[in-house]
């Protein structure tokens, strides 16, 4: 077996790309370019954006300096995917397909991470990998149903940030990820919370969907009568977007930029002040929630995204949660050596590689 490994990883997202070349647990180049949201709106849906993000990428490798020659292989973000269970899938035809069209009905720019991960892996003759994308369901039975019948739940999360917290946090422990029990937060532009049992990720919400705490972008979870009546004479596809593009933060202030909403909910901005806290209090909700789902038998709180750089979020978060279990910070993300180490993991043979196969991981009970 090879000593050393080197991947390069592939994420884009809603207005930036990120690539980065790992070998092992070393970032040995990372990029990450910012895009004009009016340029990528001149696109006709995610997948249209391919060349461009393309040429984005061949250019920053080329300004410098950087050969892909070599690499072992390579790992775009997933999405669009048919829900899967967890782990580290091959960019084959059928999954490529899926992304590229986004089969599971949502739209989002992670879709083109398998799309041009095969690319790389054409010109550089290595296979390419998807790492827990989105679309990783691994829920309980209980977590499926709702009130409605024929309408079960299934969730879209920040999936490859919270498993690599969360295997990471158990390591720092001296513990395994799969004898854990654990509530996973992502605070970040968007915002996800989720319960994990001994190495699943058992529950979880619907960000996408308008599931959980409002977020920079997203309105969370609203009583479904209120939405009615606020969707009365407007457009739907207008109103759904209250979900992923114009809710939370974007529709009480006009920002997406959680940062500058902390600033000025510091400076004492009433109207700022309220939408922080109040953003933060439906996030300590969703913690205490995803605490009854692991029946209180809780080993850490885990806290990663963009927003745990913010003091006074994790201080509210503490203050608030810390009688559960112990809250650690991971300001960021490791969603770049996240995707390098789920390769790295299947090339070592420590995991076994998954083929997805389009069908469901779960289609409905049995007495349905
Ligand atoms: N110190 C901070 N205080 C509050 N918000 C912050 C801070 N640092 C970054 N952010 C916010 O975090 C968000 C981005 O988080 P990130 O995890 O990078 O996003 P994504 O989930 O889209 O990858 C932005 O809204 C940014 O303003
Ligand atoms: C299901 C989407 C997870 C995600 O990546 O969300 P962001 O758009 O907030 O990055």
């Amino acid at each position: 077996m090879k000593d050393s490994y080197k991947i390069f990883t592939i994420n884009p997202g809603s207005t930036s790309t990120k690539i980065a070349l790992i070998e092992n647990d070393k970032v040995l180049f990372s990029k990450n370019v910012s895009h004009d949201a009016s340029k990528l709106a001149e696109f006709d849906g995610i997948s249209a954006q391919l060349p461009y993000r393309l040429e984005t990428i061949l250019n920053l490798l080329k300004e410098s300096n950087i050969s892909l020659e070599g690499i072992d292989a390579c790992v775009g973000r997933g999405g669009g995917l048919i829900a899967m269970e967890g782990g580290t899938y091959e960019i084959d035809d059928l999954l490529l397909d899926h992304a590229t069209r986004g089969a599971n009905g949502v739209q989002h720019p992670a879709q083109l991470g398998p799309q041009l991960a095969r690319e790389f892996a054409k010109q550089y003759n290595c296979p390419a990998f998807v790492v827990n994308p989105p679309d990783v369901d691994e829920l309980q039975d209980l977590a499926r149903l709702t009130g409605i019948k024929g309408v079960n739940r299934i969730i879209h999360l920040h999936a490859l940030n919270l498993k690599e917290t969360a295997i990471r946090h158990a390591q720092s422990q001296g513990k395994k990820y799969e004898e854990q029990n654990y509530v996973v937060c992502h605070i970040g532009g968007g915002i996800s919370v989720s319960a994990h049992r001994q190495g699943k990720m058992v529950d979880g919400y619907d960000i996408v969907g308008g599931e959980g705490p409002m977020a920079p972008t997203r309105c969370g979870s609203v009583s479904v009568s209120d939405l009615i009546n606020y969707a009365k004479g407007k457009d739907l596809s207008e109103v759904k977007k209250v979900c992923t593009k114009t809710g939370g933060l974007v529709s009480h202030l006009g920002t997406s930029d959680a940062l500058s909403v902390s600033q000025q909910a510091e400076a004492g901005e009433p109207y700022a002040k309220m939408v922080w806290n109040t953003m933060i209090y439906q996030i300590n909700k969703c913690i205490g929630s995803m605490a009854t789902v692991l029946h209180g038998k809780v080993d850490g709180i885990l806290l990663g995204g963009g927003m745990v750089y913010n003091k006074d979020l994790v201080s509210q978060i503490k203050e608030a949660c810390e009688w559960i279990a112990p809250v650690s910070a991971y300001p960021g993300e490791f969603e770049m050596e996240a995707m390098a180490s789920g390769a790295i993991r299947v090339l070592t043979g420590q995991e076994q590689v998954k083929k997805y196969t389009g069908v469901p991981v779960w289609s409905g009970f049995d007495f349905e």
